[in-house]
């Protein structure tokens, strides 16, 4: 494997220019802090946005900026002042932002923006081609690239490429609400490995493949064309030593090294003793919930006026994306609110709240955390939220507590923190009124557990699961046990048909033949297709069977008048050389009675489903159902069934969205393994899609080539991507 590729929006510093020099801030925000970490430890380039657009930077610093970015590992991706605009201020944070926070009322749906992301996702997706090779490892961040993978893949189709979203993805309800979702998702589609900080953001995205692109999915893999796509939670942790190391550093040097911060912090403990402080600090965002948290610390302080001139609550409110006019209303709302909380309730020793609208470099960071008593985070949506864990690792005797919002990502695994509903301004108080009385033992035992966790399952150990589940997905180390088609195997198979005396070949119909139809009836065969069974039925020293679960009428009208061989309904009915339909198995059909009403009754509560009658067997067909819904409805038609079929002598086959149920005696091995013992063939190969087909694969004999049509688990010893390539195939032969 070659090198990692980081992409994301925002690179690890920002580049700004004053009086003709370049300086590189740090920049702020979950994504880059975290992510610094696993760039700084490894041999990786970080492709981004620098900060700068292409107006703001004269030519002439052109290189000494791209010299600046070098020395920090990263290169960049230029962007004017429109781009900018439409990409990030536009799509990325006034549509899709507000809506994967589930704030709909702000979503804007405009053309304009849409475009203009599409165009820059292009943008970043070139330069990825431009500065890595095939080799290289390519992992892609967050909401503003969703298209890249996709773009990627068109022109690398066999790089290895990871995409990790650090925001929450939304139910399919909500998601399903935007003009482009499939053309989203199928971005997504161009990764190898898609992370998300929580199973349930996971679940949600599954949700939306399945029913927007009809896509299958099994457990938490994709199934696309000749891909398998794997999805999985990766909760992102913080650099646990980083954080502890510089609060034991300031607890060291609090004698000899103080910023002004610091300072202040103390001498406001020294003059108030018994005041407890309480942090929260945010980018300045309408999905962290500031406005709603200095609502409730007023309705603390009314609900518990005992606590007046006990507490202080400290805002470090972070510019953030200040363009967006939500986030300018947002400002106005909350300076408003803090000027009114103030000159209420201030007194001439105490102010309650005190709010810095800045950022802060990372010591004033440590001040912040290692000063205050509880950390108070209330997001109504949030992805992870970093700062909460961080709060927890600088708290080096392990006192302090920490108030989390059960809608932040990071409540999933902290547990031991008082998890409260941001909505719940009375749970709100009287958990406040909690932290503030916690004895210091319960502090420590709560904090010994979660810092015991963050160090364990840290920024490291994070991205090196995200890298090794995507290297072995590259290793091939999915689930299959089926080879490739590849050129050689072909070329071995052609010479092994030219050579064969008495060839046998089971070609399976529907998902194998021919793709499938909402109306069974209309997956028909067409003209490319006879042509081709007519070319393969005329060869000689070859004996050609259908075998199909189909019924034989259909069949019967599709195929006699052709005089193909087929075998039909799993094996119950038999035809050859245009003869009419015989059967194969003896089978019962008295059991038909009991079990038709209750498929019925599952069509009745199951829209979109329903019964196909066949002369020995009796299927429920859920393709048309909706995805979720239907595979529910399956699950409880197995038990149900199951439990019904006790002694008889009948089983239930699970198709590719159809449960069959038949006599146990009849199943295409048996019905292959039949046809093969009535002559010495030499040759034999069977080609299928589902789950009734792993019959053949099992039965036929070790020297037979199997052949599963799609990416599944399976018997069969190699597979195909589509009856596409089934047919290009059969060709070869023909
Ligand atoms: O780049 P900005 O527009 O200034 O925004 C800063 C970042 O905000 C978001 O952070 C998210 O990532 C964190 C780490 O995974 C997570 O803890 C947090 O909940 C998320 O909101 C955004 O996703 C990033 O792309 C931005 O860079
Ligand atoms: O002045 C500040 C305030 C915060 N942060 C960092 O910004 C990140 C915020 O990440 P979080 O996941 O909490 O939320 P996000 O802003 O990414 O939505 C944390 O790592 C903070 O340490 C920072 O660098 N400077």
């Amino acid at each position: 494997m070659g090198k990692t590729i980081i992409i994301s929006n925002r690179l690890p510093i920002q580049l700004q220019i004053s009086n003709g020099n370049i300086d590189a801030i740090p920049s702020v925000g979950g994504l880059a802090t975290g992510m610094k970490s696993v760039h700084s430890g490894n041999e990786s380039l970080w492709v981004g946005w620098s900060g700068l657009t292409q107006e703001d930077t004269p030519p002439e610093l052109e290189k000494d900026i791209d010299e600046a970015l070098e020395k920090n590992g990263c290169a960049k991706v230029n962007l004017s002042a429109e781009e900018v605009e439409g990409f990030y201020f536009g799509f990325s944070n006034r549509t899709i932002w507000p809506l994967f926070h589930y704030f709909l009322e702000y979503s804007e749906f405009e053309l304009d923006f849409w475009n203009t992301y599409r165009e820059v996702n292009r943008k970043f997706a070139d330069a990825i081609i431009e500065k890595s090779s095939e080799d290289d490892v390519i992992w892609v961040h967050d909401y503003q690239l969703m298209l890249v993978p996709q773009m990627v893949r068109e022109k690398r189709p066999n790089t290895s490429i990871g995409f990790f979203l650090h925001i929450p993805f939304p139910s399919y309800e909500i998601f399903r609400t935007l003009p482009w979702r499939e053309e989203v998702l199928q971005g997504l589609l161009g990764s190898d490995l898609i992370g998300f900080h929580t199973y349930d953001y996971e679940r949600h995205f599954l949700s939306s493949v399945r029913r927007l692109l009809g896509l299958e999915v099994s457990f938490n893999d994709i199934y696309l064309d000749n891909r398998v796509i794997k999805v999985d939670s990766f909760p992102m942790g913080i650099d646990y030593k980083k954080f502890k190391t510089a609060a034991q550093d300031h607890e060291q040097n609090k004698n000899t090294h103080k910023s002004d911060l610091q300072k202040r912090l103390d001498s406001h403990k020294a003059s108030a003793p018994d005041t407890k402080l309480i942090l929260s600090i945010d980018r300045l965002d309408y999905s962290k919930g500031i406005a709603k948290r200095i609502n409730a610390f007023e309705y603390f302080l009314n609900k518990y006026p005992e606590y007046k001139e006990k507490v202080r609550l400290i805002i470090l409110a972070v510019p953030s994306r200040s363009n967006v006019p939500q986030y300018q209303l947002l400002k106005r709302e909350i300076d408003e609110l803090v000027g009114r909380i103030n000159g209420e309730l201030a007194t001439v020793n105490w102010t309650p709240i005190w709010y810095f609208y800045r950022s802060l470099p990372f010591e004033n960071l440590i001040d912040l955390y290692t000063s205050s008593d509880i950390a108070w985070l209330t997001p109504l949506r949030d992805g992870m939220n970093l700062v909460a864990k961080e709060y927890i690792a600088t708290r080096t005797d392990k006192t302090g507590v920490l108030i989390l919002s059960e809608m932040a990502g990071s409540a999933y695994e902290m547990n031991e923190a008082l998890l409260i509903n941001p909505n719940n301004f009375e749970e709100q108080a009287d958990t406040l009124k909690r932290a503030i009385t916690m004895p210091e033992e319960e502090q420590k035992s709560r904090n010994t557990f979660l810092q015991n966790r963050l160090e364990r399952y840290n920024v490291e150990v994070w991205a090196n699961e995200f890298m090794n589940a995507l290297k072995q997905k590259k290793e091939g180390g999915d689930d299959f046990i089926s080879q490739k088609l590849s050129k050689d195997i072909l070329q071995d198979i052609d010479k092994k048909y030219t050579k064969a005396k008495k060839r046998l070949l089971f070609l399976d119909y529907d998902g194998t033949l021919v793709g499938f139809h909402k109306d069974p009836q209309k997956a028909s065969p067409d003209d490319e297709l006879y042509s081709l069974l007519d070319q393969l039925q005329q060869q000689e020293n070859t004996t050609l069977f259908l075998i199909s679960g189909r019924d034989k009428q259909t069949f019967g009208r599709w195929f006699l008048p052709k005089k193909y061989n087929m075998i039909v309904e799993h094996g119950v009915w038999i035809s050859t050389d245009g003869d009419d339909f015989k059967l194969l198995e003896k089978v019962k059909d008295e059991w038909m009675e009991k079990i038709r009403p209750v498929l019925e009754s599952f069509v009745d509560r199951t829209p979109g489903s329903f019964v196909e009658e066949k002369n020995y067997s009796l299927a429920w067909h859920y393709r048309n159902t909706d995805p979720d819904f239907g595979e529910k409805r399956a699950n409880e038609l197995n038990t149900v069934l199951t439990s019904l079929i006790g002694n008889d002598d009948i089983s239930v086959l699970n198709g590719n969205k159809v449960m069959e149920v038949k006599s146990s005696n009849v199943n295409k091995g048996r019905a292959a393994v039949r046809m093969l013992g009535e002559d010495s063939y030499d040759f034999v190969m069977a080609i299928g899609d589902d789950w009734t087909d792993e019959f053949m694969f099992q039965e036929l004999p070790d020297s037979a080539i199997t052949i599963k049509v799609g990416l599944k688990k399976t018997q069969a010893k190699y597979h195909v991507e589509n009856t596409k390539r089934v047919r290009e195939l059969l060709k070869r032969f023909a």
